[in-house]
């Protein structure tokens, strides 16, 4: 690849298709791998390190893809330092536009007695072996001595050198572990620059692990010494606690240019839907709080943020969120700690512009129900307000004070004791012993208020999913029906007439929503009956 032209320019690697894919659990067969290769490439990466082609045939045919199908970015495949794996790495890349192979050997004396079982002299005659044979296929070659932060700085340095000598034209030094601290980091790599002049002639670059969540700082402090490659992956995935996140260092970069002065080539706007696809692809779940692309990494529930994001975004953002492609709609969460400025605009975007006694009330509710739900979606918060402005709770309606009901999988029947508030005779309260707890309720309605109201239909709808849903119940009920007299006091209400009323009522209780929606019911029903209408609208004699 073309180094670039300007000095700040940092060159993203991406490893998702590799060392992201090494996570436990994650296998990509080779249409995810070019799908996901495909919006790589729309986000703006310099190059995409497709897979590890001796592996596995799917692997390699998913490189050899990736290669031949996706333009733009280089197209690198992983080889160890032995013939096999560069001859196959190779072809693999090889109708690839820029084609890259990036070979590796430790340097470290952990790794090189226990893993490798063999010598310092068998890693330097190895790394001169595989940077030559790689550099016979392309020219573009890549090496990394593996384990390098936990590695003699001198013994890495004379690998590096041997690297560069053979024609590798990127060195790029791995803290494979996560064992690194910034400052520790920033340090071995300007040994070697020390020790190893000609590192400046190539591109230096950071390939850092999260074991202590470091990897990001690491990066960083790597490309403060002079590094300008970072290796890095969609959703910080990668073998263990995985890699430096794509996503995060590319944020810090552009977000901090004004203190740090660094460029990419990202189109930031694919942030969100790369990571959206990776995470669907790979099975791996995004943690909500996860920097950049958590779910929660623009949602502001506490009040107070609310009112400032609303008065001006900056007031608690450092990021605008429709640079990384997310959708501002979302962005502010009602829940038990939000205020009235927030439930206010979120219910504007509803349609309802409520002010004065009318919003005041409609946060009272909206409090008692995020008491009990811990989040109050769009969704919850129209049936909400719909229920509020259809309640009616007006002069001459009867208003559910309190409920409670015995029921138990024994045999006996559910037993229910309503207590209801009326606007002439105070509170007055009924029980029953009915068939199941709701029908024991609205029968304790009726003997409560007087009436004998006949159930011709009930309804329960969960309007929102989940656990915490809250449900919509429907009532239709008959009053004045034969044999069901209305004995209670209302102006114009005269016994054996027919009329139907339907109510409905919202709560995250089904038993306390069926109630409101029966009573409201009811309330209607008398309001044509005191008007003196039938369930069809037209006058009903009296017999
Ligand atoms: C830090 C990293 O992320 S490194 C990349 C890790 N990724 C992977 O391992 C994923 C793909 N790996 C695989 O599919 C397999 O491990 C293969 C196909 C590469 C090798 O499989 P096998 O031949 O069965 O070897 P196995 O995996 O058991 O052991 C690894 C061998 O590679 C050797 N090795 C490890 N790294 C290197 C290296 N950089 N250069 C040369 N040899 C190496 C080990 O010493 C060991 O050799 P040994 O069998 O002579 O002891
Ligand atoms: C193969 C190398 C670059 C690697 O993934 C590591 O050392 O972590
Ligand atoms: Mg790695």
């Amino acid at each position: 690849m073309t180094t670039p032209s300007d000095p700040n320019r940092v060159i993203i690697f991406d490893t998702t298709l590799r060392d992201g894919e090494q996570s436990p659990g994650i296998s990509l067969n080779k249409g995810e791998k070019l799908e996901i290769a495909h919006q790589l490439a729309r986000l703006g990466v310099d190059v995409i390190e497709a897979g590890f082609p001796i592996a596995s045939p799917g692997d390699f045919e998913a490189v050899q893809a990736i290669a031949r199908e996706v333009d733009g970015p280089v197209i690198a495949g992983l080889a160890r330092a032995q013939a096999g794996d560069i001859t196959r790495a190779g072809e693999a890349v090889r109708d690839a536009a820029k084609p890259r192979i990036h070979t590796f050997i430790s340097t470290s004396d952990i790794h090189i007695e226990h893993q490798m079982r063999n010598t310092r002299a068998d890693v330097l005659e190895g790394a001169k072996a595989a940077v030559a044979h790689a550099k016979s296929l392309v020219d573009d070659v890549e090496f990394s001595p593996m384990d390098a932060t936990r590695a003699d700085p001198e013994f890495t340095a004379q690998v590096l050198q041997i690297a560069i000598d053979e024609g590798a034209t990127t060195i790029n030094v791995p803290d494979t572990v996560g064992y690194a601290t910034p400052d520790e980091y920033a340090e071995f790599l300007s040994k070697l620059y020390e020790y190893t002049p000609a590192l400046r002639d190539v591109v230096l670059s950071v390939h850092c692990h999260d074991d202590l969540g470091l990897a990001v700082p690491n990066s960083l402090a790597g490309l403060s010494v002079g590094a300008r490659q970072v290796e890095c992956a969609v959703n910080g995935i990668g073998e263990r606690a995985g890699n430096t996140s794509l996503e995060e260092i590319i944020m810090l970069l552009e977000t901090r240019r004004d203190r740090l002065g660094y460029t990419t080539g990202a189109v930031t706007t694919e942030i969100a839907r790369t990571s959206r696809l990776v995470s669907r692809l790979t099975g791996y779940a995004v943690q909500p709080n996860k920097a950049i692309v958590g779910r929660n990494a623009f949602s502001h529930e506490s009040g107070i943020h609310q009112d400032g994001v609303l008065k001006n975004r900056q007031t608690f953002e450092i990021m605008d969120p429709a640079s990384i492609g997310i959708d501002d709609a979302e962005q502010l969460v009602l829940g038990k700690h939000s205020g009235r400025a927030a439930l206010k605009d979120a219910l504007s975007k509803l349609g309802y512009e409520l002010d004065g006694q009318a919003l005041r009330q409609a946060f009272d509710k909206f409090k008692e129900v995020a008491d009990r739900k811990k989040q109050v979606t769009a969704m919850d918060l129209e049936a909400l307000v719909t229920d509020e402005l259809r309640g009616d709770d007006a002069v001459g309606a009867f208003r559910l004070v309190s409920y409670a009901v015995e029921a138990t999988s024994d045999a006996r029947p559910p037993h229910a004791v309503v207590v209801v508030g009326t606007p002439d005779r105070g509170e007055v309260s009924g029980s029953f012993t009915g068939d199941g707890p709701v029908d024991a309720v609205f029968r304790a309605i009726d003997a409560a208020v007087g009436v004998d109201a006949r159930l011709r239909e009930y309804r329960v709808d969960a309007v929102t999913g989940g656990q915490d849903a809250l449900a919509q119940a429907s009532v239709v009920v008959e009053l004045g029906t034969a044999g069901a007299a209305v004995r209670w006091d209302l102006p114009g209400v005269v016994a054996g007439d027919r009329v139907t009323g339907a109510g409905q009522a919202v709560d995250t209780d089904t038993i306390r929503a069926s109630a409101i929606a029966y009573l409201r019911a009811v309330n209607v029903a008398a309001r044509k009956l005191a008007a003196g209408h039938r369930a069809d609208g037209a006058l009903e004699p009296t017999p």
